[in-house]
């Protein structure tokens, strides 16, 4: 595979993304010098995949996050996305990336028990044996099921991207995972969705790569 630099692969495409990249330290530099060089890293891809500086504001790591992922994906372990759109976008991965919201025992168990598709999944996920990297960014109810089936023991989880985008359960879902003990990266507020989980996850693994 031919190396990139923020997706991008040929002379043109490397120029902008690096142009970009300058662009993206000046408007938060000031406010990611306290981060250590990988979260600033991270940091700055999201902002650069959203053109959206407050992200530098509302990105927060727990102190493990950075080590227990990079441990996970240097490792292979398995990657664990809510929709098949942030799926789409993990292009580098040379382990496997799953996702389940489309699965038959996922319909299934949600038209039985009336949880989300995107509940059920991560029920489903579990039951297959999952034990990796979750990255949510757009269903709170995936995001409430992870943190219940880690407290109970159901389910082996490295890290947790957790970044849903929206104005019901969002906000409350990313708080509640920053008050436990799974090494996590949250988006405070309303603010997240796939380009930021994307870019969280894609990030991690090209510091992986690096090395
Ligand atoms: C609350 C949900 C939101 N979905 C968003 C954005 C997109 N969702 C798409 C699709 C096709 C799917 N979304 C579901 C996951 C569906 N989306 C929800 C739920 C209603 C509730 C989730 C939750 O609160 O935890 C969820 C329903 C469910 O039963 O889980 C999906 C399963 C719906 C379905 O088809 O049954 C489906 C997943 C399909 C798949 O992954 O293969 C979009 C592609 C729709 C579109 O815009 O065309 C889009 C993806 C956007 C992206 O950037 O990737 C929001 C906006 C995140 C929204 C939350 C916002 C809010 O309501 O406040």
């Amino acid at each position: 595979m031919k190396p990139t630099f923020m997706g991008a692969s040929t002379k043109q495409g490397y120029d902008i993304a690096a142009r970009s990249r300058e662009i993206v330290r000046s408007l938060i530099d000031e406010k990611t010098k306290d981060l250590t060089a990988e979260e600033k890293s991270i940091v700055e891809r999201i902002v650069h995949s959203t053109a959206d500086p407050e992200y530098a504001d509302i990105t927060c790591m727990s102190n493990d996050f950075v080590l227990r992922g990079l441990e996970a994906v240097s490792q292979g372990k398995d990657i664990l996305t809510d929709i098949s759109m942030v799926k789409a976008g993990i292009n580098r991965y040379t382990g496997d990336v799953k996702c389940y919201i489309n699965h038959e025992k996922t319909i299934e168990l949600a038209g039985n028990t009336e949880v989300t598709r995107a509940a059920a999944a991560i029920e489903v996920a579990a039951s297959e044996g999952f034990d990796g990297v979750v990255v949510i960014g757009n269903a709170p109810t995936a995001l409430w099921k992870v943190m219940k089936m880690v407290e109970t023991g159901s389910m082996n989880v490295s890290a947790v991207i957790g970044v849903p985008v929206g104005f019901v359960g969002a906000a409350e879902s990313k708080k509640a995972l920053e008050g436990t003990s799974i090494p996590h990266l949250v988006t405070q507020g309303p603010k997240g969705g796939t380009p930021v989980a994307v870019a969280a996850i894609n990030s991690l693994i090209n510091i992986s790569k690096n090395q």
